[in-house]
C-alpha cells in the first residue's frame, strides 16, 4: 500500500517530487502516513495516530505539540539552516531601511509630476536624509542558524557587533568568528547597542524575553528587529518606549491589534522565510528526512526524539518508540530471544523522556513479525512499533 503525505501551507513542488509516485500519494487520503507542513498551527489540528511523522519545513515548531506527538508515537522534523541566508538578507536590508527613509523617500518621489519633474525629484532629497549602518554597533540575541549569518553579514559591512547565546551549540560555536564580542548577560549587551536583532526560538523560557525592564536597558534611540515570533517581545512595554521617545523603532515579521498602525512600528508579514530558494530548500529537506524515517526508520533534524542512524543491511528492520524508562532495552530483547529470533544490529538512544530502540533481523514468515510486534506493544511503556522490509 502507498504512503500518503498530507501537505498544509505552500509546500515548494521541488519538495513533493522528492516522493516517488510508485511508493507514494500526496494529498489522497483521509489517514495519511505523514504531514508535511510549515507554520500550521497543529496544537489546533488533530492528527490521530496514523501520523507517523510531521516534517515542518522551516525552523520554528512552536506551532507543534512535541511532546503529545512524542506520545502519539509521532516524529517531528524541521529543517535547520534552510531559510536562515533568506531571513539574513532581509534583516541586512531592514537594517538599512529603518536609517534611511528609502520607502517614504520613493513614495514621495512618484507622487511629484509636470515639466519639471527631475528638477522638482532632485531638490526634494534634502528631506529624505539618513544615517549609515557602518560603526554603528548591532547586538544578536541568538547565535544559531540564523543570528550567526546575520552577525558575520553586518560585520563584513563594517558594523560592530556583539553576540549573545548562552546556550550555542559546539556547531554554531564553530561557524561564529572567534573575533565576535560575546556578552555574557543580555544586561551587558544592551545598553551598548544601536541596533538589536532578535534569533531564537519562541519557548516557555524565551516568553517575554524583552519586557520593560530590558528596554531600559537599551540605548536611547535603539531600533529593535523582531524576526523571531510573536511572545519573545512584551508589544505593551514596546509601545510603552515607543511613545516615551525611548525606542526609536521596532521592526518585526509579526502583526497583532496592539502594534498595527503605531507611527513607529515596521510590520513585514512574516516573510523572513518567504524567498524561492528557502521554500525550495525548506520542502526538498523536509521531505528527504520524512522519507529517510518512513522508508528506513532513521532520524535526522528531529526536534522530539534523538538522532538515531544506523546502516539498513539486514532482510527486516523493527522500530520501536517508547518511554525512557530503565530495562526497555532487556524486555524487548527478552521477547525477541523468547521468539528464538537473533539479532544482527541495534541502537537504542533517548531524549528527555522518551526512547528510539531499532533492530535489524534476519527474514522471518509475516505471521512471526505479526506476532512479534503485538508481543512488543504489549510492553506498557512502547508505545509504537514498525516493521520494515529491507527494499535494497
Ligand atoms: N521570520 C521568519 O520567517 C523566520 C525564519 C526563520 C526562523 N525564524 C525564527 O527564528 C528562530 C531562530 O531560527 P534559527 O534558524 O536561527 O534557529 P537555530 O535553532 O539555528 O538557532 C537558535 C539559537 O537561539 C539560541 N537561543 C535560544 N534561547 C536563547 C536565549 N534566551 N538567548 C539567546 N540565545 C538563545 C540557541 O542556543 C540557538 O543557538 C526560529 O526558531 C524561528 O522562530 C523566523
Ligand atoms: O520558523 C520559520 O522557519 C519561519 O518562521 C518561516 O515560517 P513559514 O514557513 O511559515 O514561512
Amino acid at each position: 500500500m502507498k504512503m500518503d503525505i498530507k501537505t498544509y501551507n505552500v509546500i515548494a513542488q521541488q519538495g513533493l517530487d522528492v516522493f516517488p509516485t510508485e511508493k507514494y500519494t500526496v494529498n489522497q487520503s483521509q489517514k495519511p502516513t505523514a504531514l508535511l507542513i510549515r507554520s500550521q498551527d497543529m496544537h489546533k489540528t488533530h492528527f490521530g495516530t496514523n501520523v507517523l511523522a510531521i516534517a515542518r519545513a522551516g525552523a520554528g515548531v512552536n506551532n507543534i505539540p512535541l511532546i503529545e506527538a512524542a506520545n502519539n508515537g509521532t516524529v517531528v522534523f524541521n529543517t535547520p539552516g534552510s531559510n536562515a541566508n533568506a531571513v539574513k538578507e532581509l534583516i541586512i536590508a531592514l537594517l538599512v531601511l529603518a536609517v534611511r527613509p528609502v520607502v517614504p523617500a520613493a513614495a514621495w518621489a512618484k507622487k511629484v509630476v509636470g515639466a519639471d519633474v527631475s528638477l522638482q525629484t532632485e531638490k526634494g532629497k534634502n528631506h529624505f536624509a539618513g544615517t549609515e549602518i557602518q560603526g554603528k554597533t548591532l547586538g544578536v540575541i541568538g547565535l544559531g542558524n540564523v543570528g550567526s549569518r546575520v552577525a558575520q553579514a553586518a560585520a563584513n559591512l563594517g558594523m560592530r557587533v556583539i553576540g549573545y547565546d548562552p546556550y550555542i551549540s559546539v556547531e554554531h560555536a564553530w561557524k561564529v568568528s572567534n573575533q565576535l564580542p560575546r556578552a555574557e548577560k543580555l544586561a551587558q549587551l544592551l545598553p551598548k547597542c544601536d541596533f538589536v536583532t532578535i534569533h531564537i526560538p519562541y519557548t516557555d523560557k524565551n516568553r517575554d524575553l524583552i519586557t520593560a525592564k530590558e528596554l531600559a536597558l537599551m540605548k536611547d534611540q535603539a531600533i529593535l528587529f523582531n524576526y523571531s515570533r510573536w511572545g519573545i517581545v512584551n508589544e505593551d512595554d514596546v509601545v510603552v518606549a515607543l511613545n516615551q521617545k525611548h525606542l526609536r523603532k521596532y521592526v518585526t515579521d509579526f502583526s497583532s491589534n496592539k502594534i498595527v498602525g503605531h507611527p513607529k512600528i515596521m510590520i513585514t508579514p512574516h516573510i523572513g522565510g518567504t524567498t524561492q530558494e528557502a521554500e525550495t530548500n525548506g520542502a526538498v529537506m523536509a521531505a528527504q528526512t520524512l522519507r529517510k524515517y518512513l522508508e528506513t526508520g532513521n532520524i535526522v533534524n528531529s526536534v522530539n526524539f534523538p538522532t538515531v542512524e544506523m546502516p539498513f543491511e539486514s532482510p527486516v528492520r523493527m522500530t520501536m518508540i517508547h518511554q525512557n524508562v530503565p530495562n526497555m532495552v532487556g524486555r524487548i530483547t527478552t521477547i525477541l530471544a523468547n521468539d528464538d529470533i537473533n539479532i544482527d544490529n541495534m541502537i537504542n538512544k533517548s531524549r528527555g523522556q522518551f526512547a528510539y530502540t531499532v533492530i535489524d533481523i534476519g527474514q522471518q514468515p509475516a505471521e512471526q513479525l505479526e506476532t512479534l510486534q503485538k508481543e512488543l506493544l504489549e510492553i506498557p511503556e512502547v508505545i509504537r512499533v514498525r516493521v520494515l522490509k529491507n527494499e535494497f
